[in-house]
This record gives structure tokens, sequence and C-alpha cells, in this order.
């Protein structure tokens, strides 16, 4: 059974007042148990939300990290940084970072890899942009970047590893995907992790949808069989709506 996963993507916002103010919020009411609730930061914000989120039901996590344990890489983060921290997650190969930072398959491997051997779950993100989707090369395009993400890992590697699909077209721009377009192309990323593993390996697997996720369409993501829960950017930004996607997927009575 997949534990669903939301996490917010908070990108480039949020100071270090404003995040501690966000999860001061959040966690007035109980959170709820059955939903694995991840807020992705900006760096210098993540040690203050480690210490305020301890032994309650959010994890944090990074939106990017270097391959290299330590090095002369100015401007970077390595795994054994975040983790001295007490951060659990981090997003690879978002989109943004792909399309203004270069960053290329090779990259994303390398990260997913050297988060993985560092104890952090990497969200590995895919997605195609508009013209692919237009082309017809959708599942071309996504089976290409799981490939080339993940080739090299374990099948106890693999099993750990959250993949995030999100399209390019559907992010910020209120034009989310169907759930069913979401899960014809989650379900094609779990048949290319057991292609390349096993059918066990990718039923461990957690997929995520993300692009223009919000309270209120949340769930018709979650009710598909491939969707193990949503990446989500604008909607995680204030308490009160980060709060109402976890509901919406929680069957804890509220
Ligand atoms: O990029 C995203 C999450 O990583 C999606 O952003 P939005 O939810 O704002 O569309």
């Amino acid at each position: 059974m997949r534990k669903p996963i939301i996490a917010g993507n908070w990108k480039m916002h949020k100071t270090v007042a404003e995040a501690e103010g966000f999860l001061q919020q959040l966690m007035e009411e109980a959170l709820p148990h059955d939903v694995e609730a991840v807020i992705c930061a900006p760096f210098v914000t993540l040690q203050a939300l480690v210490i305020q989120s301890a032994g309650r039901f959010v994890s944090i996590g990074a939106q990017n990290v270097h391959w290299e344990a330590e090095g002369a890489f100015t401007g970077e983060i390595s795994v054994p940084m975040l983790q001295s921290l007490g951060v659990s997650y981090v997003i690879i190969g978002h989109s943004e970072r792909r399309q203004y930072f270069q960053e290329s398959d090779e990259m994303v491997r390398l990260k997913t890899k050297a988060s993985l051997d560092g104890g952090l779950t990497p969200i590995v993100c895919v997605g195609e942009s508009l013209e692919e989707r237009e082309n017809g090369e959708t599942a071309s395009v996504i089976q290409k970047q799981v490939q080339q993400a993940l080739f090299d890992l374990s099948t106890h590697e693999v099993e750990r590893v959250v993949i995030a699909y999100e399209p390019i077209w559907a992010i910020g721009t209120g034009q989310a995907s169907t759930a069913e377009d979401a899960q014809e192309v989650c379900q094609l990323i779990r048949q290319t992790i057991a292609a390349l593993w096993n059918l066990e390996v990718a039923d461990q697997v957690r997929v995520q949808y993300g692009g223009s996720v919000k309270p209120d369409n949340i769930r018709t993501y979650l009710d598909q069989p491939d969707i193990d829960g949503a990446l989500v950017g604008g909607a995680s930004l204030t308490a009160a709506s980060y709060r109402a996607l976890l509901s919406a997927v929680s069957s804890e009575v509220k």
C-alpha cells in the first residue's frame, strides 16, 4: 500500500520569518496521519523549518542538490550538508531547473544517485513541453527521462524514489492536466520502471502529479490508480491552502 505524499514546492518564495509563520499556522491543528506531508523550501529556510517541525507529521525537503559531497563548486549545496540539517527529501530535475539552469538528464541521474547514497529521498521530476505533447511525443519523452534518471539504480534504491510527473504546460498556468491524461502518463512511468526492474519494484514507487493542483481538484488525481500524490507550487504557499490539500486527500474523519 503506497502512502499518499503531498509535497509543496515553494520555489523561490518565503524569507525565514515567512517560512516559520507558515509552519506555525499549519501546526496549530493536528495534521492527518495517513498522508505524508512534505515542504520543499529554499535552502536558507531549511534549518528553521526542520527544527520547528521536529516530531510533527511534516517532513522538510530541499529543491536542488549537487552530486559531489564537497569541492570547488561555488554556490552549490551537497547531500551531506542537507543531511546534517535533518532534511529528508530533495526535488531533482524540476523543469524550471532543466530550462533555466541547463540541468541535463545526466545531472539528474547523478543527483538522484547521490541523494539515495546519502539517505535522502529524491523527488525526481519528469514532464513534456506543450510542443512535445502536440507532436505526440509525450510517451517517448517521459520514458527517456525516467530511464536516464534511474537506469543504474539497484532495486532497493528505485523503490525509495518518488517520481513527479509535471507536464510543463500545466505548471503555474491554471491549465491542469485532466486526471485521465495524468493517470495515463503515471501508468506509463510505472510500466517503464517495471520493464527496467520488475513489477514488484514498480508497485512500490510513488508517482505524483504536479501542475496547477489545487484543493478543489487534488482528489480527482489521487483517485487514479497510479497517482500517489501531488507536487504543488502555488497552492502550497499558504498554510490554509496546504492544509486543505492534505485534508482533501486524507480519509481520516474531520
Ligand atoms: O511546478 C510545480 C510544482 O513543482 C507546480 O506548480 P503549480 O502548482 O504552481 O502549477
